[in-house]
């Protein structure tokens, strides 16, 4: 008979699991394996509440599995590691994202992009190697392999650093592959949201003209003045989005629901690109005749490599790039839950793992 989630390993691990697809989180015991020879341990200071964890907890996908313990912008410091461990030693400040493991044998994974390995193992709600599931980071204590574990710059702060680990690769990643960086190029970014808020500051310290597209009048002042974006157009304004017809080299989108796209290929020059990273629970209606009228494309990005990873948070430390966060305790995570679903975040939450998560 397959043990119970506190028997399985040997570590005694605590955090918040949802349950059933209410999502509600509540305290949940659990365990953690033994520290192999390629494995990191360490203690979880901050832990990101990513619209995915909400997409995850109701089970909008269809996938999920309970109990489930989301969580996958995690950061702490190293308490121990295995024999063959080459990068880290104890007391190190690092990261986990969206994966812990992959089949390493693949071509994605030759190429350095285990992210698109067909047997990746997502950081939860997945099975492990050793047939056991996978649980985030809303909880105190965390293992993975190396190879999956970022070390974190030291002059960037823990708690705004943490959603670097899933929107910072999320966006970086297809700006970089889809060769949004050529200063002088024209990006739009849709949904000024957690990755949203991230993609306007990578793309502006790649030195583009940024655009944010939102249904949201009131973010225009913080858009421009504070997170350093050139322009602000409302999708809901027919005005101000025929103005901008035709004007942008590529746009990242990142809107977590089922939306138009009709317009947003109108603002594309030809060769356009759209890049959708948000992920709707529902299909999305393509239009076909604006995307032949100028060659243009629609394509998806998921996360990115572990190597990649790594050189996004380089590159966001050497750029002073953190998330703007709202810290919260473990207590108020539902609550959390609930306001990200209504849009009230500017732009992430954090939980703060350590000084608020106590075993019960
Ligand atoms: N591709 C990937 O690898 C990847 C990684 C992380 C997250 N995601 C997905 O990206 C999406 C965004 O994640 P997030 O954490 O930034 O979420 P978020 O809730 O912080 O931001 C989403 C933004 O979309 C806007 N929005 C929601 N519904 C809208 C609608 N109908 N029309 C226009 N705008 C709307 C919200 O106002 C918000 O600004 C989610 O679907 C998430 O699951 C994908
Ligand atoms: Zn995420």
């Amino acid at each position: 008979m397959a043990k119970s989630p506190e028997e399985e390993h040997p570590t005694k691990a605590f955090g918040w699991a949802a349950t059933d697809p209410s999502g509600a989180l509540s305290p949940f015991k659990f365990s953690r394996r033994a520290t192999g020879e390629k494995d990191v341990r360490f203690k979880v200071l901050y832990c990101g509440i990513c619209h995915s964890d909400l997409h995850m907890v109701k089970n909008e996908w269809g996938s999920s599995t309970y109990p489930l313990v989301p969580g996958h912008e995690i950061v702490g410091i190293v308490t121990e590691v295995g024999s063959k461990v080459e990068k880290f030693k104890v007391g190190d400040k690092v990261g986990v994202g969206c994966m812990v493991g992959a089949c390493h044998s693949c071509d994605s994974c030759a190429d350095d992009l285990e992210n698109y390995c067909p047997k990746i193992i997502l950081t939860y709600g997945a099975t492990y190697y050793d047939g056991t599931t996978t649980h985030g980071g809303y909880s105190d204590v965390m293992i993975a392999e190396e190879r999956y574990v970022v070390r974190f710059p030291d002059n960037l702060p823990l708690d705004a650093g943490a959603p670097l680990l899933c929107a910072g690769i999320t966006v970086y990643s297809p700006l970089q592959h889809f060769g949004f960086t050529k200063p002088g190029m024209h990006i739009g970014v849709v949904g000024l949201g957690g990755l949203g808020h991230v993609a306007v500051k990578f793309a502006k310290a790649f030195g583009v003209k940024v655009t944010v597209i939102s249904t949201s009048p009131s973010k225009k002042k913080e858009a421009t003045e504070h997170l350093g974006a050139d322009s602000f157009l409302v999708s809901r304004d027919p005005d101000q989005m025929q103005a901008a017809m035709g004007t942008m080299d590529g746009i990242i989108d990142t809107v977590s629901a089922v939306h138009p796209l009709f317009p947003l290929i109108g603002l594309l020059k030809s060769h356009g690109k759209l890049v959708m990273v948000g992920a709707p629970d529902r299909p999305l209606e393509l239009p076909i005749f604006p995307l032949l009228m100028g060659r243009k494309i629609v394509a998806g990005s998921c996360i990115g490599g572990m190597k990649e990873t790594q050189e996004m948070i380089d590159f966001a430390g050497k750029h002073n790039i953190t998330a703007d966060v709202e810290v919260i305790s473990i207590d108020y995570v539902n609550t959390a839950m609930e306001r990200l679903r209504k849009a009230d975040v500017r732009y992430r939450f954090v939980i703060d793992i350590g000084n608020t998560l106590k075993a019960a």
